[in-house]
């Protein structure tokens, strides 16, 4: 029996220069097309513009199960560039575990911690790699190490990466004059901490196949192949795969893995599947998947919450880019929230209740949202409570490809990128994607969020031991049955609830449940 190989999508993430790649070349045992930098411009640069991939393969350890059998860590080894977010999303959204490469003599710097943010969203083990331990003087290192090791422990300890593995490496000693003889330090210790955080991660071959290519390229005679990762399901030689990008469906004619040629392979799985010829330049990233089985939306209701390090605020109608699966178009946003019945509900992962109502809101609910000066007193009252969960609409400028139920990153990356600041404002899931490009008219009025109105009007007189009529609050002509049933707040603190309307000028009677009338006096109430 072939022994057993195990993949597992390793990402290495970290600020631009903190030695991502030298680190992904000192692991790896082979590298495919697009590794270590091989791409002209990112020669031409000096650094990595799209993900690369190389693999390590070693023993299987012991909590995967009995061998015989290998596992293969598949390095992702992600740009680090301000200016390339997009393509970090792309890769975490496909990676396992993730290595946060700190360069040891700067610390945590901007990017550092937007990759940490993005490995909160899209991954589930963490591994801290303190590079450049060569640049620490011999007598220092160690306590330089241990202190900056500290440091990153504090900085994780709120996340769920508290208590992760930190290593201290150095993946080229001496840097860029250094001969390739120089042998990297630290190494060894790394992989078997790499070893020992695996996990077999939930492979589901079920389900539509889906997979994000990454690198797609001719060959004379064979036809084109598209090198990827399966985000879902499967794939087996003779399937018809869809390009959705293109429009077209192509038969897979062979696949490989690693240089291996092989007639299956499923999700989390690194593959190159080679379809009849198409120019390749047509799809330089992208999705590829079962025909039929993604949706192009122009609009989506998400769950979503906010980035807890984003300073800014999240207003509804401001303009975001919105990361949904792997493509970032411009957005404008509408959140709303439970209606205050239901703040209290738990959450329900994954699916939309259209039966509900739902209250619309001029911003994100958030605790800097109820901590500013006009809700202190409401807050030291304990009346101002945060719902469990949170909705947006999105109203994309450009219609987007993506799976259903796919991640979704709100960020402002028009910010300056010198500005030492998290540019990652919310992340969420979609839930319901609007195919209709006539959404408004044939989508949204299923969709019930209402805008709170507060109005006042006065108690003119008692009725009997439970009700009083009121008036100044409705016009004559308002049909006062649409607003039976709401509450009304009397200023002497009782609730009311409106019974119907009471003659023909626009008064309307009030019950108040439990209320006896002798300490009536002229008071006016408050809907
Ligand atoms: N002294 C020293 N220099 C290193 C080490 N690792 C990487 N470097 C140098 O740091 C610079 C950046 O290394 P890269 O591996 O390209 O860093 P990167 O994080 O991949 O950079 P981006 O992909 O552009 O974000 C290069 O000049 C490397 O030679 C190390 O362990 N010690
Ligand atoms: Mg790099």
């Amino acid at each position: 029996m072939a022994a057993r190989v195990l993949n597992v999508n390793v990402g290495v993430l970290g600020h631009i220069d903190s030695g991502k790649t030298a680190l992904a070349r000192a692991l790896s045992t082979t590298g495919s097309t697009a590794a270590f930098d091989r791409a002209p411009q990112s020669r031409a640069r000096g650094i990595t513009l799209d993900l690369g991939f190389s693999c390590l393969r070693t023993a299987l350890p012991p909590q995967l199960g009995p061998g015989p059998g290998e596992l293969q860590f598949t390095l992702v080894d992600c740009p680090g560039h301000a200016s390339l977010i997009r393509t970090i999303i792309g890769g975490a959204q496909i990676i396992d575990l993730m290595m946060l490469v700190i360069d040891v003599t700067k610390g945590m710097q901007t990017q550092s911690a937007e990759c940490l943010v993005i490995g909160q969203i899209a991954c589930q083990k963490m591994v801290v790699v303190l590079n450049k331990i060569d640049l620490l003087p011999e007598g220092k290192r160690q306590s330089a190490i241990e202190k900056m090791t500290k440091k990153m422990q504090k900085t994780l300890e709120n996340t769920k990466f508290s208590g992760c593995p930190v290593v201290a490496v150095a993946a080229k000693p001496g840097g860029p004059e250094a001969p390739e003889s120089e042998n990297p330090l630290g190494v060894s210790e790394l992989i078997e901490v790499l070893k020992s955080q695996a996990y077999l991660p939930s492979r589901d071959p079920s389900g539509h196949f889906l997979m994000a290519v990454d690198h797609c390229f001719s060959i004379k005679g064979q036809g084109t192949v598209m090198t990827g990762t399966i985000l879902s399901g499967s794939v087996s030689l003779g399937d018809s795969v869809e390009i959705p990008a293109l429009k077209v469906t192509k038969k897979v004619k062979s696949m490989q893995m690693f240089h291996t040629p092989v007639t299956y392979a499923m999700q989390g799985d690194r593959v190159g599947v080679c379809v009849t010829q198409f120019d390749p330049k047509l799809l330089e990233r992208g999705l590829i998947c079962t025909p039929d089985s993604l949706h192009t939306i122009h609009a989506a209701i998400i769950s979503l919450k906010k980035i807890q390090y984003f300073r800014g605020a999240l207003q509804t109608k401001a303009k975001f880019h919105i990361t949904v699966g792997h493509e970032t178009v411009m957005g404008r946003v509408m959140f709303f929230s439970p209606a205050p019945a239901d703040f209290n509900e738990e959450i329900q992962e994954n699916v939309f209740d259209f039966e509900k109502d739902y209250l619309y809101q001029e911003e994100y609910l958030s605790k800097d949202l109820v901590s500013s000066e006009e809700n202190k007193e409401n807050d030291q009252a304990g009346e101002v409570q945060l719902p469990k969960q949170q909705w947006a609409l999105l109203e994309f400028e450009k219609p987007v490809t993506c799976p259903k139920l796919c991640l979704v990153i709100g960020s402002k990356l028009d910010t300056d990128i010198h500005a030492n600041t998290c540019r990652l404002a919310f992340h969420g899931v979609l839930l319901q994607g609007m195919e209709d490009r006539n959404y408004t008219e044939t989508f949204l009025p299923k969709l019930k969020v209402y805008k709170q109105k507060h109005k006042e009007g006065q108690v003119e007189r008692v009725m009997d031991d439970y009700s009083v009529i009121g008036r100044s609050l409705f016009k004559k002509e308002t049909n006062i049955q649409i607003f039976v049933g709401l509450k009304v707040k009397l200023s002497t603190g009782e609730d009311g609830i409106i019974d119907g309307g009471f003659g023909q000028s626009g008064k309307f009677k009030i019950r108040i449940p439990g209320w006896c009338s002798d300490s009536y006096q002229e008071h006016h109430a408050e809907i």
